[in-house]
């Protein structure tokens, strides 16, 4: 048998990751990759288990990618916690953690290469609220699959329109890699994880419970048909002073186009709203009428 390389190792070339991959993957290993952009918590390592069930190998790359923030976003601000990542990793059994800097992502600088374009969904939601986000968030995916080769790509559907864009791109461009897409992981009060939840201050913290309260009053109506569970849902953020709603929306989850008011079936509600500066996210399942 090969001998093969073990334990947790970090590297921040293309080079290096394929090596150690390609070295793997001739000893008959299949492998499993977790994008993430850093500052990891619960909702990651669930991901990352979630891979160690799916293949022999786990890649997990750590880039805050430029192309995917607008110019007035965070991405300055975005919080950087490499050597407690890799830690926390390591402990998981990860193999390899892929942490390149920019120049290695982009060496033609961050307009000056080839880009993916999300199509017609990339411009709704988060799209509309963030544009240019998903054409961003699918170049660096598109890349992280060709750099890893992954037999499995492991997501979150804590950032739901992403995991349908990645899902989209993957049957559009007949990329040979299969996704997963783990449930959203969430704090003992209902709040879901997320790297941006340490920006909020103790009463920002409580007053985003709002976005999981929206989805909960949303599920309580869902029986009695659309605009019932719009009310509801949408009522949930009243008078919550510092809270900015962007937007409540029902969608087909084939599809994600919004709901007809005739839909009757499985839908997914999504939100977004500022708590303060912050801008969050959450979704859930419904089942309308
Ligand atoms: N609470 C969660 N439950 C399940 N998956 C999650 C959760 N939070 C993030 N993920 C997933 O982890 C992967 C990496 O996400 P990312 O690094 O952007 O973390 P994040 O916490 O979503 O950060 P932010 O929302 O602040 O950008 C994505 O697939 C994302 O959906
Ligand atoms: C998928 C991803 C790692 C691409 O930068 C990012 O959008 C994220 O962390 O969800
Ligand atoms: N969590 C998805 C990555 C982003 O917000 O840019």
């Amino acid at each position: 048998m090969t001998e093969v390389a073990v334990g947790t190792h970090t590297v921040t070339t293309i080079a290096e990751l394929r090596a150690l991959l390609d070295e793997r993957r001739a000893a008959g290993a299949s492998v499993a990759l977790v994008p993430t952009m850093g500052a990891l918590h619960d909702g990651h390592f669930a991901l990352v288990r979630r891979a160690r069930e799916l293949a022999d190998v786990v890649a997990v790359s750590i880039f805050v990618n430029p192309l995917q923030f607008g110019p007035d976003e965070d991405l300055e601000k975005y919080p950087r916690t490499l050597e407690a990542d890799v830690a926390a990793l390591a402990g998981l059994g990860v193999d390899a953690v892929f942490a390149p800097g920019f120049d290695e992502m982009y060496p033609r600088g961050a307009e000056g290469g080839t880009t993916v374009h999300a199509g017609p969904i990339g411009v709704r939601y988060d799209g509309a609220s963030r544009p240019g986000h998903f054409d961003g968030m699918l170049t660096v995916v598109a890349k992280l699959f060709n750099i890893a080769q992954p037999h499995v790509a492991v997501f979150g559907q804590k950032d739901g329109q992403q995991a349908f864009l990645v899902s989209r791109m993957v049957a559009d461009l007949d990329l040979p890699v299969r996704l997963d897409v783990v449930p959203t992981v969430r704090e003992s009060d209902g709040l879901a994880l997320s790297s941006r939840n340490r920006y909020l201050d103790p009463v920002q913290r409580k007053a985003a419970l709002v976005l999981v309260e929206s989805l909960r009053a949303a599920e309580a109506a869902a029986a009695d048909g659309l605009s019932e569970l719009l009310a509801e849902g949408v009522a949930a953020f009243g008078d919550h002073e510092g809270v900015n709603l962007d937007y409540f929306v029902v969608v087909d989850p084939d599809t994600f186009l919004p709901i007809a008011d005739d839909f009757r079936g499985r839908a997914l509600v999504l939100v977004a709203a500022y708590v303060g500066s912050t801008r969050l996210i959450d979704n859930a399942y419904v089942q309308v009428g």
